[in-house]
């Protein structure tokens, strides 16, 4: 089992915690606070509830977690070692040096710093050629970018072995090419952030109206296509020339303050902060970070159907998960029940137990090589009709598994019946299926290709010994 130290188990040392324990890492916590292992067992239950929902396949069995009051215990097995110690350099240094005194040679030591230079980091280390800044986003279980500046003192075998192993749990290693103060996207969150103070000092605008003025617009473009693919589609047919020749000279007015900083008097912290109450004060900061989370999940399963910005990831990361054996009954979703598949009766609501088949359908379909590629040269599976029996209750944050089974395999015809099971391995629905496989150009049933048949055939020869399912082939209202 691969070993991840975590030195600092705050907000972003939680994260990194959750993010390699779901990817089945062993993680080792050094944290002098008391409550920090209650604090990272309350984002590792977010982490559960949220990150296993943006893959339609099975995370690797969780790791291990443990709580180190020894540096020497929590680091001399690791492989990757996470600081995330409060913004100090002077603390920075003092803990790199003592990780390093018991850290094995070859280990990556990645810095979460916001801000400081890798060279900086580097001044003084034992071994600085080791140290890198790896800077995550807030969830860092869910967000997948993370920046990674090497200095001129990095080995490029270090960064590219970062790289790997970062990209192995999920992640969006985005290499930055001359280290700088804040990096790529702190220099673009301050810029937005100091913009934004001055117009709530200014009295323009509240922190809800200012969080309308990006939640409304601009912020849902970013997350699909950043800036300057958004900007090159503002410039019309004629493009970024067009767009740059347009607003270019908006710059110059200007119509921002950005350089300067204003000043953080009391009554400036006290107007924000009021602000900031009377628009989320209603809420924990647990109740939010599990709205973000439920909303981040939909945004992302969104962008991974078009392979768009994070959803690309999603979909390299899952290419790596391994496929369950043939020989069993397959398992085709394994996920859990975001807050947003509930309903009024404070329940999974009737229409995503379909939803939940049809995911398992799909899933089936690749396995069978019925893929994106396949359907784009013209074949695919239509459904034409379900049968869906509800058994059992299921909520929120519940994990879901779902195991199809072949009934009939043969010409045209795909026959299946998805089991789903809930978090205890009890039967909360059954849904059966038939499909029909298609001719996508003339939109009329015909026989799938060769190799999708084989390995249909496969699926279906090996359940063929298996008993009917209990309630194979009902009719809505037939008695028990
Ligand atoms: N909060 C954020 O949005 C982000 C923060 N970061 C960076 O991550 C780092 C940590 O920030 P947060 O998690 O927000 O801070 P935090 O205050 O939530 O957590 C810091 C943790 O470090 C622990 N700590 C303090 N001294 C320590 C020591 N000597 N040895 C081990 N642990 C010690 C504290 O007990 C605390 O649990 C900073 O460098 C920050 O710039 C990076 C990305 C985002
Ligand atoms: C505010 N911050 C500088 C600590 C933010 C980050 O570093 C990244 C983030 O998650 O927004």
């Amino acid at each position: 089992m691969t070993t991840a130290a975590i030195i600092g188990g705050g907000v972003i040392g939680g994260g990194w915690a959750a993010r390699f324990l779901l990817n089945g890492w062993d993680v080792r916590v050094f944290d002098p606070d008391p409550q920090a292992e209650r604090k990272i067992g309350e984002v590792l239950a977010n982490a559960r509830r949220a990150l296993p929902s943006l893959y339609d396949k099975a995370l690797p069995p969780e790791g291990k977690l443990s709580f180190h009051a020894d540096m020497a215990e929590a680091v001399s097995d690791a492989v990757w070692i996470q600081e995330s110690v409060p913004e100090r350099l002077d603390l920075k240094h003092k803990i790199h040096k003592l990780i390093q005194q018991h850290a094995p040679r070859d280990a990556i030591l990645g810095s979460s710093t916001s801000g400081f230079k890798p060279s900086e980091l580097q001044e003084g280390a034992l071994n600085p050629g080791q140290i890198i800044v790896a800077h995550p986003f807030n969830p860092v279980y869910l967000l997948p970018l993370v920046e990674l500046v090497p200095s001129a003192a990095t080995p490029d075998a270090v960064t590219q072995r970062a790289s790997a192993l970062l990209t192995s749990v999920g992640m969006k290693p985005l290499v930055v090419r001359k280290e700088i103060d804040a990096h790529i996207a702190d220099r673009l969150l301050e810029a937005v952030w100091r913009e934004g103070l001055w117009l709530i000092k200014d009295g323009i605008c509240t922190t809800e109206e200012l969080d309308d003025a990006i939640r409304f617009g601009f912020g849902l473009r970013w997350a699909q296509m950043g800036l300057f693919e958004t900007y090159r589609i503002a410039g019309g047919e004629a493009g970024m020339k067009h767009f740059m020749a347009q607003f270019g000279p908006a710059l110059e007015w200007p119509w921002t303050k950005l350089m300067d900083v204003p000043e953080f008097t009391d009554e400036l912290v006290d107007l924000i902060a009021s602000q900031s109450d009377a628009q989320s004060g209603h809420m924990s900061i647990r109740d939010l970070e599990r709205l973000r989370d439920d909303n981040l999940v939909g945004m992302m399963r969104a962008l991974k159907k078009s392979g768009s910005g994070a959803g690309g990831t999603i979909n390299s990361h899952e290419a790596m998960l391994p496929d369950p054996e043939p020989a069993d009954l397959p398992v085709t979703v394994s996920r859990r029940i975001p807050q947003s598949w509930t309903d009024y009766n404070g329940h999974m609501n009737e229409a995503k137990y379909l939803e939940a088949a049809a995911q398992a359908t799909d899933r089936f379909m690749e396995m069978i090589g019925c893929d994106a590629e396949y359907i784009a040269s013209g074949g695919s599976y239509f459904t034409v009709e379900s049968h869906v029996r509800f058994l059992n209750e299921m909520h929120e944050g519940d994990a879901l598994t779902i195991t199809t089974q072949v009934l009939k395999g043969e010409g045209k015809k795909m026959h299946l019946f998805h089991r789903l099971l809930g978090s205890d391995g009890k039967l909360a629905a059954t849904v059966e299926t038939l499909l029909l496989h298609m001719d996508m150009k003339a939109r009329v049933s015909a026989l799938p290709s060769d190799e999708v048949a084989a390995r249909l055939t496969a699926y279906a020869t090996a359940h063929a010994g298996m008993p009917l399912p209990e309630g194979a082939g009902r009719h809505v209202g037939q008695k028990v």
